[in-house]
């Protein structure tokens, strides 16, 4: 019998590049990570950044589920190398890319049921999926789809006021449509459809878990203030769907216990409880402590911005959530497709692959670069919906190539945060002298980069010690579902260290960002005309 205080909890984040775990003890401290990288540790499904771009079509990005599978079996050997006492875990909960669908062929869940624990879980589950590559968050092949979806409720306005979110190419709605349009016999043949997170619960859990509701709400499906499907957008999608979605759950259920699969082959105690799996961005919420008067300014593959709010608001361009931490609140989200990749692409052609180099020459530029403005998209991008690469001169005038990569590098950085800011604001978000900026995900350690968002934002931007915190939030998600009543959110996570200051504005930030965020929207307004 393990004692409380020498209870553990593991936490996963399947994001899009790789798969993470860590263990933390009862006071939250790390104990022991692993990760596997898509594309170089699971080199045999040929991805790039963890996906699998479609050459004829474009804008099609799927990832192969098998892939996931085989990275938790690399992933669960990397955790027992590293010396992880899997008796000792009290309970597993876990983060993922948001809005990516499963499809889980016909008799998937009995295979569930029955693993044998001398083999994989990849060798078992090779024929359990009736779509075999899951179509991912930066697929944007559904613009038919989305307007049938806005059309079956009576319009964009309408959906969002309804979901959250006017229909967007990625939410999974759309996504299911079209494999229930262009796949027929798969879409027949799957017997429940999961979200990633969800998807990755089942394994743990040994049956299909069901999807929480902030996850939920990335769907275009789910009425976000009952927190119920709504019939005839599922309707609207396809067949005897809410048969295949099953119901949701509120974020930190206890799902039950862990499968014995997990038992026989790792040693896990019989009794480790399984906490509904959550949204990376939701998880990340729970991870930063994010509440009230913060900013959230996630730098992961994509970069997102989010915030906490009271009371639920029609947005377009954005998204409301549910929130995982009190019920009653909600979770604003923006969400930009070229986030991280594209500083690698930019990084890449202008200093052969140095992030040192990089933040030279972004350090060398003065802030506001001398009137050049940049707006860099190597994929369709979700906000604003544009594509491609757009130079602008002092004058204003369109350009092909900037005069130095010191102008190119601050063109990129600045472009991003001032994008960030304008479309914040357009949500509601009122930038004050209170406002705080909390920074995450891996660029989040570019201490170059936090100072462009600490000026564009005029405002001070902090970080926490570890960056990782949808995997963090899903580690401290179980410890918070296991206790359920008996503990609060606030008392679960009062022992963790506060952020630290990492950057303040300088004196001038305002006049010049505020003048350029203007010069961004006509931009902007200009392009997508
Ligand atoms: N020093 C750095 N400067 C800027 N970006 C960085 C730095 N270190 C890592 N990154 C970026 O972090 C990204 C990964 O962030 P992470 O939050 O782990 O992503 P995800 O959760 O989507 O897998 C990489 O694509 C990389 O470009
Ligand atoms: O689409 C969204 C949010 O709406 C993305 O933020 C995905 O959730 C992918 O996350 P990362 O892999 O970039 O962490």
């Amino acid at each position: 019998m393990v004692s409380n205080d020498e209870r553990t909890y593991l936490g996963f984040d399947l994001s899009t590049q790789q798969l993470k775990a860590v263990v933390v003890n009862d006071k939250l401290q790390v104990l022991h990570q692993a990760t596997v990288q898509f594309d170089s540790d699971l080199p045999e499904f040929r991805t790039h950044g963890g996906v699998v771009h479609d050459k004829i079509h474009p804008h099609v990005v799927t990832a192969p589920t098998l892939m996931w599978v085989k990275a938790i079996d690399m992933l669960m050997d990397r955790l027992t190398v590293s010396g992880v006492d899997y008796t000792k875990i009290a309970a597993i909960s876990g983060a993922a890319q948001q809005h990516g669908s499963v499809y889980w062929q016909n008799g998937a869940e009995n295979t569930l049921k029955s693993l044998n624990a001398s083999e994989f879980l990849h060798q078992q589950l090779a024929t359990s999926f009736s779509v075999t590559n899951s179509p991912v968050w930066m697929d944007s092949s559904t613009s038919k789809q989305c307007k049938e979806l806005e059309d079956a409720v009576g319009g964009p306005e309408k959906l969002a006021e309804i979901t959250g979110s006017r229909a967007y190419e990625r939410f999974t709605g759309a996504q299911i449509a079209k494999i229930a349009q262009t796949k027929p016999d798969a879409y027949k043949a799957t017997e429940r459809i999961s979200l990633v997170s969800s998807f990755l619960c089942s394994l743990f859990l040994g049956k299909i878990a069901p999807i929480d509701i902030v996850d939920g709400s990335g769907m275009n499906l789910m009425n976000i203030h009952t927190k119920k499907w709504d019939e005839r957008l599922l309707d609207a999608c396809g067949k005897n769907l809410l048969e295949k979605l099953g119901e949701t759950v509120p974020s930190n259920t206890n799902l039950g216990n862990i499968s014995n699969y997990f038992v026989e082959r790792w040693d896990f105690n019989p009794d480790c409880q399984i906490i509904a799996f959550t949204g990376d961005n939701s998880a990340s919420l729970i991870g930063m402590r994010l509440n009230e008067g913060w900013l959230a300014v996630s730098l992961g593959t994509s970069d997102t911005v989010f915030l906490w709010l009271k009371e639920p608001k029609l947005v377009l361009d954005g998204h409301i959530f549910c929130n995982p931490v009190n019920p009653d609140a909600f979770l604003a989200l923006l969400c930009f497709k070229n986030g991280s990749l594209t500083r690698e692409r930019i990084r890449n052609n202008c200093t052969e692959g140095s992030w040192d180099i990089f933040n030279q020459l972004l350090d060398s530029t003065p802030r506001g670069n001398f009137g050049n403005i940049g707006l860099y998209y190597d994929k369709q991008e979700i906000i604003p919906f544009l594509c491609g690469d757009y130079r602008f001169n002092k004058a204003g005038d369109k350009i092909i190539k900037f005069t130095s990569l010191e102008v190119e590098v601050r063109a990129l950085i600045e472009g991003q945060f001032i994008a960030k800011r304008a479309f914040a604001e357009d949500i509601g978000f009122n930038l004050g002298k209170n406002t705080k900026i909390l920074a995450t995900g891996g660029a989040s350690s570019n201490k170059s980069i936090l100072q462009v968002i600490a000026d564009v934002f005029n405002s001070p931007v902090y970080v926490l010690e570890e960056a990782n915190t949808a995997m963090l939030g899903a580690a401290y998600q179980a410890k918070i579902g296991l206790l359920g009543k008996e503990s609060t959110y606030e008392e679960v996570t009062s022992c963790l260290p506060p952020p630290k200051l990492a950057c303040e504005p300088y004196q001038d930030a305002e006049d010049i960002y505020g003048a350029m965020v203007k010069r961004y929207r006509n931009i902007v307004a200009a392009l997508t005309q």
